[in-house]
């Protein structure tokens, strides 16, 4: 069977019968979204003083029960319209949209709608079963018991085929697999709504064939499913039960896919028999904006329906009569389903899992901190008690922490703008509020950065002849850990906010001054000006160093001189005079590192926040 333009499309009548059925998760009320008038603008150019209209009132109407396709040449806007019908994007977007015949309430409709978005990004080194059952437990909850959580993964996994690589991992499923397990994490809270952004991208015929009989059983048990697509093949195109065809940011068809060759032909616009109806309007409009007006007008840009049949799978929601579905709907309040603490634990299960697994990640981490272990502990070795070495001696804790500076700042700078796109998606579709995921991010890293920490101080401490007091060693070592904990905070937060590549320049060049404030003053310390001092406190690296600074030197016996003559930093409170870190407290130091921990851990997660704001609110 084909959708050649010359030959009669399969007529949906609802009555199909389907092989398989999600019998588990089958309830769910019909949600109708209606838009009017859509406008969405962006501003570009230099200054952003160019206004530029992606979407241009554009109406249309997507009902449950019916499996919809935003088609249109690429540019025209059809991603842009998903992601304002699913709320991903609300700024710049003018016009109604309303649900169930009621305006839409943004944190109501996330509740009961889910965005699988084009970049299926997936955790790494988990298997396809135990991301099921995390999302299971995240969106269902403590009071489904753990039978019939699994009972709901079995079905869904059967359901999308997806059970004979239950064992697998992410990193080794194939284009349609990952597509598909997108799918099924999103469908164990069974949302009425799913957007799909080009499900079937990047697949060949066979797994397209597999991902529409999914989207059709969906359909059938009344969900309102909705996709973009690119250019369908021909038995692709005639199972979509609507069409609405976008160009240049307006609607120039609206309607049951097997009326397009009818109404083309009522305007005297006849499809060859070669080309598929889709292939052909897209064809018709590409950068040809007269054709496009003209089709437009036809419909109204979106406001009329084209459709002479009932297009509907449903025969009828017997389960769900109609003030039924408006009270489903109403109490889809925005609470989580999990409380915080299991949210922290399941998150933070889900991170240790994954480090844990990263036995290369582990090896290249261990192998940085014994190399560098080795080569500080070799260029400062012995220089702990002796006088003449004292400003060596600051340049040895300097360099320790340094090296914390550098390997905690560059590693997450580098590798969390991957993982944000899964926080993004995950947030989006309410698998957890941004608190849980922000304290288990915070503390996924600790047992290995505490464990690697001590053994570098260790080795360095122990080469450089550093005096050997259990207290001492402690002071410096909290000093250390706790500068690379403030400076992961700093990396994440870099890491959340840009891409890979300017958050290497932004990483850098945050490091810079934060070190050079750090070093000023260095052997004219006394004479500091005050307001260089004020100046000085930002830089947090500075309170660490003081605080090493003072665990080492601080009431301590005179240091070993060789030439008995002239010996000025016989007395380790010259070294600390010299360097203006006399009399400095390390607790007030410590303290300082830990408000700034806290301040950039917040502006982190304050910039979560924000950007969510900015994207859905
Ligand atoms: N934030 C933005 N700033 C500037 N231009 C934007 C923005 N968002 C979208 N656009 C522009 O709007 C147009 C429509 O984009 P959209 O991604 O919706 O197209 P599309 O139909 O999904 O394309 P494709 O099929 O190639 O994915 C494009 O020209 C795009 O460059």
């Amino acid at each position: 069977m084909t959708t050649l333009c010359n030959t009669p499309s399969e007529p949906k009548d609802g009555k199909k019968l389907l092989k398989k059925q999600l019998t588990r998760i089958a309830k769910t009320p019909p949600v109708n979204i209606e838009f009017q008038d859509l406008e969405y603008s962006v501003r570009e150019g230099g200054f952003k003083r160019d206004q530029k209209n992606i979407l241009k009132s554009i109406s249309g109407k997507f009902s449950a029960g019916e499996l919809t396709a935003i088609l249109g040449p690429s540019g025209s806007g059809k991603t842009t319209l998903l992601n304002i019908l699913a709320g991903y994007v609300t700024s710049g977007v003018t016009g109604t949209i309303s649900v169930n015949g009621r305006p839409r309430n943004l944190k109501q409709f996330n509740k009961i709608s889910a965005y699988i978005m084009q970049d299926d990004l997936l955790p790494q080194l988990m298997t396809v079963e135990e991301l099921m059952m995390v999302a299971t437990k995240l969106k269902l909850g403590d009071k489904i018991t753990i039978e019939n959580k699994k009972a709901t993964i079995n079905e869904i996994l059967s359901v999308l085929g997806l059970d004979v690589c239950r064992n697998v991992r992410t990193e080794a499923l194939s284009g349609g697999q990952r597509k598909r397990l997108s799918v099924a994490l999103e469908l164990v809270n069974n949302p009425p709504v799913i957007f799909l952004d080009e499900p079937t991208s990047g697949l060949d015929t066979v797994c397209i064939k597999q991902s529409i009989d999914i989207f059709e059983v969906l359909t059938a048990q009344g969900r309102t499913v909705i996709c973009t697509i690119h250019q369908p093949p021909a038995s692709i195109f005639q199972r979509f039960d609507q069409t609405y065809f976008l160009a240049n940011g307006i609607c120039v068809y609206n309607g049951s896919t097997p009326d397009i060759v009818p109404h083309l032909s009522s305007i005297g616009i006849v499809c060859p028999v070669t080309y598929t109806p889709a292939e052909y309007i897209i064809e018709l409009v590409h950068d040809n904006d007269k054709y496009a007006n003209d089709l437009s007008s036809t419909v109204q840009n979106g406001k009329l329906n084209k459709r002479t049949m009932n297009i509907s799978r449903l025969i009828s929601v017997p389960q769900f009569e109609k003030d039924m579905c408006e009270e489903i709907l109403e109490k889809s309040n925005f609470n989580f389903p999990t409380s915080f603490w299991s949210q922290f634990y399941i998150l933070y299960s889900r991170m240790l899992l994954q480090l844990s697994r990263n036995r290369t990640g582990m090896g290249l981490q261990l192998f940085s901190h014994c190399v560098a272990g080795g080569l500080l502990g070799s260029l400062f070795f012995g220089i702990g008690n002796n006088a003449e070495m004292a400003v060596e001696n600051f340049f040895f804790c300097l360099s320790v922490l340094m090296f914390f500076i550098f390997t905690y700042l560059m590693t997450p700078a580098l590798t969390y703008p991957s993982e944000i796109k899964i926080l993004k998606r995950e947030y989006f579709n309410r698998w957890y509020s941004l608190k849980p995921y922000y304290l288990a991010v915070t503390f996924q890293n600790m047992p290995l950065l505490l464990t690697l920490g001590i053994l570098i101080i260790l080795v360095t401490y122990g080469l450089s002849f550093q005096p050997v007091e259990a207290s001492r060693f402690f002071y410096f070592a909290f000093a250390g850990l706790l500068l690379a904990v403030a400076t992961e905070g700093l990396g994440l937060a870099v890491g959340s906010i840009f891409n890979v590549g300017n958050g290497t320049v932004v990483a850098s060049s945050v490091a810079a001054p934060l070190i050079i404030l750090c070093v000023y003053g260095m052997g004219y310390g006394s004479t500091i000006e005050p307001h260089m001092k004020i100046i000085m406190g930002i830089s947090y690296v500075r309170f660490a160093v003081v605080a090493g600074m003072t665990a080492i030197f601080e009431n301590r016996g005179p240091f070993d001189c060789f030439n008995e003559i002239y010996c000025y930093y016989k007395d380790p409170n010259q070294t600390l005079k010299d360097l203006g870190m006399l009399n400095a407290s390390y607790g007030w130091n410590m303290l300082g590192l830990v408000k700034l921990i806290r301040n950039y851990g917040f502006d982190f997660f304050k910039r979560q926040q924000q950007g969510q704001k900015d994207d859905w609110s």
